[in-house]
């Protein structure tokens, strides 16, 4: 770190979706905050709280114990008003009253677009810390959130097994990610699933129920097993994993059970990789704001901290893991291209 920037105050906001490991960045703000000598205020339910100018200070005490908690203490929200310039206007105004120096705002693309909108109005430095289940930001390895994610989907999907096994069924169970397929592919690979349908796969070559049904059939008659497990990401196919398992049933007669898993893909004990990486990057986002960087996520790259602009974290993509994708597709996958196992 190069001297630090002479601020005083500081603020700490979570946006969008509640993320697993958001307590524990907000726990790492504070703390860090204090451990600089700076005084942290909070605004409560995300972008809302600044146009409502609802902030508390926050000190160490406060922040105990907090981390092994999902939601968010100070609450999020999804405020559309924020959009508007009067809005950024009122939050600047509101900022400015409480003489804050820096505003860290924990969330997803969304929040950030909230941010650099923001940062046309007001003057003091803004930094990001990526909390979103969805690992759809560019610029860091990790988002906070993802991991806890993909464990439930993955513990979801391990049950889900039992029950397939037992009755030759075919399940399909549909996991969040926005526009994403992170949490779909970690969450098949780490539960041995049959079959992804991906977001980043359907733009390439979107999937035919009757390729599928093909596939059921192939993988079944290979293994002389009924059981067939897909992961399904969400906004991937017309009426979700209920219609698709309808179709499949009403047309081509294979036994098949939908499985929504929703927003328990945000809640319960965060899991340790959360919780480290919220606690890296919370302190990360102090860090830089001392340093005087503005408009810039705290990311991790290759186990190093980053400040990558916030404009990239949406503007540019990461890509899917392509090796996992190969594995998936080709090594794990019962039918063979060559016709080998069919
Ligand atoms: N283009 C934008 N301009 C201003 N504010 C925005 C913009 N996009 C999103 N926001 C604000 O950020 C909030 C969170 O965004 P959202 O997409 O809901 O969640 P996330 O940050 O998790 O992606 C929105 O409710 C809105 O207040
Ligand atoms: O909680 P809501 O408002 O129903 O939104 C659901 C969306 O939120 C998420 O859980 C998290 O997305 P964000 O982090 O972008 O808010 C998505 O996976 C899902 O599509």
């Amino acid at each position: 770190m190069s001297t630090p920037a002479k601020i005083q105050r500081i603020a700490v906001l979570t946006s969008g979706g509640d993320a697993p490991g958001m307590n524990a960045a907000l726990r790492a703000v504070v703390l860090a905050g204090e451990h600089y000598g700076l005084e942290v205020f909070a605004f409560k339910h995300g972008y809302q709280g600044l146009l409502d100018n609802d902030h508390i200070r926050l000190c160490g005490a406060d922040v105990l114990h907090i981390l092994q908690y999902s939601g968010t203490i100070i609450k999020s929200a999804r405020c559309k008003r924020f959009v508007d310039a009067d809005a950024a206007e009122l939050a600047a105004k509101n900022l400015d009253a409480l003489d804050i120096d820096a505003l860290i705002i924990i969330g997803g693309d969304g929040s950030f677009r909230g941010a650099e909108h923001l940062a046309q109005f007001w003057n003091g430095q803004i930094i990001g810390v990526p909390g979103t289940i969805d690992n759809d930001l560019y610029g860091t390895d990790a988002t906070i959130g993802y991991a806890t994610a993909v464990a439930i989907a993955m513990d979801a999907l391990d049950k889900i097994r039992d029950t397939a096994d037992a009755m030759d069924r075919v399940f399909i169970v549909e996991v969040m990610g926005r526009n994403a397929g992170f949490i779909g592919l970690s969450s098949a690979m780490a539960a041995g699933s049959e079959r992804m349908i991906l977001p980043e796969l359907q733009n390439d070559k979107p999937l035919t129920v009757a390729a599928l049904v093909k596939h059921i059939e192939r993988v079944q008659k290979i293994r002389g097993d009924g059981s067939y497990v897909m992961v399904l990401s969400e906004h991937q196919w017309p009426g979700g994993a209920v219609a698709l398992a309808e179709q499949l049933e009403a047309e081509y007669h294979l036994p098949c059970r939908p499985c929504l898993l929703g927003h328990i893909q945000r809640g319960g004990p965060p899991a340790p990789a959360d919780r480290i990486l919220a606690s890296e990057l919370g302190v990360h986002a102090v860090e830089l704001a001392l340093d005087g960087q503005t408009r810039v996520m705290a990311g991790i790259k290759n186990h190093a901290p980053v400040a990558v602009p916030l404009a990239d974290t949406w503007q540019k993509k990461n890509p899917l893991n392509k090796n996992l994708l190969r594995i998936q597709h080709e090594i794990f996958n019962p039918v063979k291209k060559n016709g080998n196992g069919q």
